[in-house]
């Protein structure tokens, strides 16, 4: 199936998971296009995780579907799924600790087939444009956590990717250091035709970073809109209050 007004859009289509007697994700459709950054947010054990494990092929959904650039992928394995364009990265960070920063970001794009000589210059433009091209021999192992974090970005975003999922990569930032991932992540859907869709509990940054949100309550959508609209959304709050943390923007 190729559907020509979805080609440069990544989609889930009444997604459904079950665990074991546990629905994860009930009728859950969402969108990303190449140039907008979306937040995924919701309280603790919502669904969120499982939906990008749906949408990267870590998970087979129990119904629905998914698509990315009009092309169905549901199901599909997740190297096929990278393949397609798809990259994401993970709650906890995976760097080549024995690698230096360039040949981890220079992994990112010769693991996506790209040419030796064009992986060490694209390396070689990430680290310049984010500007770390100063921890370009340090080891995967000697950096700090935040910059562990930023390694691992530009690794997936070396791929060529078009869709970046990236899971909690405020987690574990200091202020600053949020401040700094904000400014970076912005640029990327404009510099590099590669969408956004963001997870994370650190709502200062959501709400500042984000076009749209999507919010997941017990599985299930309970609020789509602009940063705006979804603060002001009553089922919204209630959901967050309920589980002691509303999203507000300063809050994490
Ligand atoms: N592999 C699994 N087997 C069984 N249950 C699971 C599995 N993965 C997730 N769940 C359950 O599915 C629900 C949604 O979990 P999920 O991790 O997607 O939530 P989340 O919104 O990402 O939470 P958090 O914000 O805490 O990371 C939870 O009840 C969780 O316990």
């Amino acid at each position: 199936m190729h559907d020509l007004s979805n080609r440069e859009r990544l989609t889930a289509s009444g997604v459904v998971m079950d665990f074991a007697g546990l629905r994860a994700l009930d009728d859950v459709s969402l969108s990303l296009g190449q140039h907008e950054i979306v937040g995924l947010i919701g309280p603790n054990g919502s669904g969120k995780t499982t939906l990008v494990n749906v949408l990267s092929g870590a998970l087979a959904p129990t119904a629905g579907t998914v698509t990315i650039d009009g092309e169905k992928v549901t199901g599909l394995a997740p190297r096929k799924i990278s393949h397609a364009g798809l990259v994401r990265t993970f709650q906890t960070v995976r760097l080549f600790g024995t690698l230096s920063v360039y040949e981890n970001v220079q992994l990112g794009a010769l693991g996506a087939g790209i040419r030796r000589s064009q992986a060490a210059a694209k390396a070689h433009e990430l680290l310049e444009l984010f500007g770390i091209d100063h921890l370009r021999d340090v080891l995967g192992d000697s950096l700090s956590y935040g910059q562990k974090r930023i390694v691992e970005i530009l690794r997936a975003i070396a791929t060529d990717c078009n869709y970046l999922l990236l899971d909690e990569p405020a987690a574990g930032l200091n202020e600053e250091e949020s401040d700094r991932l904000l400014g970076q992540l912005s640029n990327i859907p404009d510099q590099f035709g590669c969408g956004i869709l963001i997870i994370d509990h650190d709502m200062n940054l959501i709400m500042r970073l984000c076009q749209r949100l999507h919010v997941l309550n017990q599985g299930k959508t309970i609020a789509e809109g602009t940063p705006e609209q979804v603060r002001a959304n009553p089922t919204v709050v209630e959901a967050y209050l309920g589980s002691q943390a509303a999203p507000e923007a300063g809050a994490s």
